[in-house]
């Protein structure tokens, strides 16, 4: 039977309103989805970079770290990106013709231009911190010290990053951003601890301490269980809302350059041209000119006037007798705290895990004494040290024939120094030894007091907890979705059965 036209019109308008309404719904869902992502994206991926040039007394090292700008104040997310090693010796050591220091970083400098993104490099901050080596030269001789560093300002200057100072770093200095390096990159910084004040017996994960060998000074960093006596070697940090106090010392003159420096002062006779030295292997031999070894600050306290320049130094590869004479530059006699290291040098109870890096990685990767997997023993530490000064020195260069031969020649001095240093100097037994990781990089990045500087001059490191997103983004744009559909579809369900009715008694349905 022929419908009517009128029921005929109703249904087709029937059919429009729910087309229409329909098209309507997918448009609310596509833009409530839409504009969630969008509003929510994170901002595009943003890299950030830093430069801190090292100077050290033996040689410069440039680094460069990248980080995500969006995740600046995170902890751990700065990763070292390149390393140049600059040619040449320290800054300190073109005191006689300082124009020279600044030129000497310009290979270094040209890598970095090629590392750093060009539209990245007017924001990218450019710091040179310089150690133990300048800090002596500008104790005998300030002046110089202010022409090398102009030297270097000057042509750090003519690069197109974002030049922030050349300066001197005290020990102190040194030692603590040593410490908040490895910290950071060892993820020491970052656990939220908030649970563990319900176990008051409980700790949580301790700092690791930082043990830093360079050429002229050597850094000990921790944090200690009792009260630090000596108010220049206490440091207070807050660092992600936690606090901190940690017990530093430099001491300038035990580096390990400086240390054998302060051994030949003293073994020197005054008119012997030969000096027989225990702590080189037979058959080493090496010409040093002593006219200016008692101008160092470093080698005064053995001063006395030599009727020679050049002495020749003999190798009689003898462990015993070398660390004899090691042992006598470590004053242990006078203490004025309840304990010292040495020189009169206030010192507390060594404490928790500590990193050993620079020279002390170096000396004791190459004796194989730092294998994290194959830890070795003080013991078998002190026999590897004793068995490779007693190798003739013919011997040692053709089994290592690509090793530096100042590097190769020191090993027995070397080797013998850090054990003494270690265990007569700060204390360590056979027990606490096997607290001590040599390590060189952490995570990718060189364990080093750069990657803290750089932290603490960007204020990367916040003083409290940035407070933490409860949702991540893809989350949040989950949750969002899922609302929305809940709530479109609920409206939509009230709707109908509302509307039901109405349309029924108007006979739209
Ligand atoms: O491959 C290596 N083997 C042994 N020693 C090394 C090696 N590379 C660097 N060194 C030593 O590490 C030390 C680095 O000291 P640096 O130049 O940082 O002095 P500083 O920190 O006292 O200013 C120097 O004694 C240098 O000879
Ligand atoms: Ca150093």
């Amino acid at each position: 039977m022929e419908q009517p036209r009128g029921t005929k019109q109703k249904k087709s308008c029937q059919k429009n309103v729910f087309i229409i309404l329909g098209f309507l719904f997918i448009l609310a869902i596509i833009t409530i989805i839409t504009v969630a992502i969008i509003q929510n994206k994170p901002l595009e991926k943003n890299v950030k970079y830093g430069i801190v040039l090292d100077a050290g007394s033996s040689h410069t090292n440039l680094y460069i770290y990248e980080w995500p700008a969006e995740k600046e104040n995170d902890t751990g997310v700065v990763k070292q990106v390149d390393m140049c090693k600059v040619d040449g010796p320290g800054i300190s050591s073109y005191y006689k013709e300082p124009e020279k220091a600044g030129l000497s970083l310009k290979k270094c400098m040209d890598e970095a231009k090629g590392v750093v993104p060009e539209n990245r490099q007017r924001e990218t901050p450019l710091y040179l911190g310089a150690t133990a080596g300048m800090r002596l030269l500008s104790m005998v001789n300030p002046g110089l010290s202010d022409q090398v560093l102009s030297s270097v300002e000057n042509n750090l200057e003519l690069y197109p990053f974002d030049y922030q100072g050349a300066r001197i770093i005290t020990g102190q200095e040194e030692g603590a951003y040593g410490w908040i390096t490895i910290n950071y990159l060892l993820g020491k910084f970052v656990q939220d601890e908030s649970w563990l004040s319900f176990f008051p017996g409980l700790k949580g994960s301790e700092t690791f301490g930082a043990l830093d060998l360079g050429g002229a000074s050597t850094q000990i960093t921790f944090v200690p269980e009792n009260d630090i006596e000596s108010p220049d070697n206490s440091l207070h940090f807050r660092l992600y809302g936690r606090s901190y106090n940690v017990y530093t010392h430099s001491f300038l003159c035990y580096g390990k350059d400086q240390a054998l420096q302060q051994l030949f002062a003293s073994n020197i006779k005054p008119t012997d041209t030969i000096l027989q030295d225990p702590c080189f292997n037979v058959g080493y031999t090496r010409n040093v000119n002593v006219t200016g070894l008692y101008k160092n600050h470093c080698t005064a306290a053995y001063r006395k006037s030599l009727n020679v320049t050049n002495v020749q130094v003999i190798g009689t590869g003898n462990h015993d007798q070398c660390l004899q004479n090691v042992l006598e530059i470590f004053n242990r006699s006078q203490c004025t705290y309840s304990r010292c290291s040495f020189n009169g040098v206030f010192q507390p109870h060594l404490q928790g895990d500590f990193g050993a890096f620079s020279a002390f990685f170096f000396v004791m990767d190459f004796l194989k004494l730092a294998d994290i997997k194959n830890p070795k023993s003080l013991e078998d530490a002190k026999e590897t040290v004793r068995k490779f000064c007693s190798r003739p020195w013919q011997e040692v260069k053709v089994e290592f024939p690509k090793t530096k031969e100042k590097y190769l020649s020191e090993y027995c001095f070397s080797g013998t120094y850090i054990l003494s240093l270690l265990e007569v100097g700060y204390g360590f037994n056979s027990t606490s030894w096997d607290s001590i990781r040599f390590v060189g990089k952490i995570s990718g990045s060189d364990a080093g007091w750069t990657l803290g500087y750089m932290l603490n001059l960007t204020n990367m490191i916040p003083a409290e907890l940035p407070p933490s997103r409860p949702l991540s983004h893809e989350g949040y744009v989950a949750l969002m979705v899922v609302s929305s559909l809940v709530l479109v579809a609920v409206l939509l369900i009230i709707w109908l059965s509302c509307c039901k009715e109405k349309c029924l008694e108007k006979g739209i349905i």
